[in-house]
């Protein structure tokens, strides 16, 4: 008889299994303020749930080559940058074939993409790796006048590339923190996780909602996550009146903070990888 061939998990796998999870665990959370989510489209004409689990498996194969890379680099260095950017503007193409063109998942791929690359190169200092990498200057990326370029001219607006330079700040200080502050609240998984999407929506210059919504869309989000958090969180009857504030208040200006929910991705990521070690 012949033996069966067992395909070898690698750690490159693993590494895209989680990344893929905190996507899907991302998009799954409900009620997030106007994103897509189990309840809906949020504030996004173009975008539905199926859509964004599609979106966020046919990245698989994008995170588990930008682990590969960082192994087989094993170094923070221009070579290990520009094939992530390679890597990750292919990963991209995937993505808009899959939803038809329609960006799903643009700063995830920036955001987990260096986390992802990072953890397989050192999985304790992930965040100043991630960084270092986010600091070296891709020469083959291309400069388009993307939404978040148009904002940073109009607004001088920190946006997704400072953040990652920064080592994910809105991460680091304010989403894992209140993830284990909540939890230790016996607040319960789901809340636990709203409750550190908002505490990053606290400070974040979100350039989508800058975009969508100007500095008093932007205001409006920051102030409106802060008062779910003084009114006791997600887990409570307060605070859950208040978040379906910052809903309908978001809602109306058209404003969906999808720059935070990368991070929350982030956040899940990070979380994930250090129960896992
Ligand atoms: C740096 C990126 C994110 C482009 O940023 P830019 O602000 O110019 O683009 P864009 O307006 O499309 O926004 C990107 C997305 O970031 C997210 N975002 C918005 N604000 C923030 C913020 N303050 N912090 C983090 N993420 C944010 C949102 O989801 C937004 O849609 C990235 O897409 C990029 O450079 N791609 C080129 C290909 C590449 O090098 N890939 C490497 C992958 S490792
Ligand atoms: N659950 C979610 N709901 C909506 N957006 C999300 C969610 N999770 C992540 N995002 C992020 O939000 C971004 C989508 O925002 P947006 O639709 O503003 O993009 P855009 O194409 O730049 O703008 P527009 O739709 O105004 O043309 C994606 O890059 C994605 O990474």
């Amino acid at each position: 008889m012949r033996a069966l061939k067992l395909h070898e998990i690698t750690l490159a796998d693993r590494l895209a299994d989680m990344a893929v999870d905190a996507l899907i665990d991302e998009a799954d959370l409900s009620p997030k303020p106007a994103l897509v989510d189990r309840r809906g489209n949020g504030a996004h004409s173009d975008l539905h749930l199926g859509l964004m689990h599609a979106s966020a498996l046919s990245l698989w194969p994008m995170f588990k080559e930008m682990a590969e890379a960082a192994i087989e680099f094993g170094e923070v260095g221009l070579p290990l940058r520009e094939a992530l950017g390679r890597i990750g503007r292919e990963g991209e193409q995937a993505m808009l074939v899959t939803t038809h063109g329609v960006n799903t998942h643009r700063g995830a791929i920036w955001a987990l993409g260096l986390l992802t690359a990072a953890a397989a190169l050192e999985p304790r200092s992930i965040t100043l790796n991630a960084a270092r990498l986010a600091l070296l200057n891709d020469r083959y990326a291309p400069q388009p006048m993307s939404h978040g370029a148009q904002v940073a001219q109009r607004y001088g607006a920190r946006g997704a590339r400072e953040e990652a330079q920064l080592g994910f700040p809105s991460v680091v200080q304010r989403g894992l923190p209140q993830l284990h502050k909540s939890r230790q609240h016996n607040a319960g998984e789901q809340n636990a996780r709203l409750d550190a999407l908002l505490a990053i929506m606290t400070e974040l210059a979100d350039t989508c909602v800058l975009y969508r919504a100007g500095p008093e869309g932007l205001l409006a989000m920051q102030q409106g996550a802060q008062a779910v958090l003084d009114a006791g969180g997600s887990a409570t009857l307060a605070g859950r009146r208040q978040l379906h504030e910052l809903d309908l208040q978001l809602l109306a200006l058209n404003a969906s903070p999808g720059g935070a929910a990368d991070l929350l991705a982030a956040c899940l990521f990070i979380d994930r990888l250090d129960g896992a070690l």
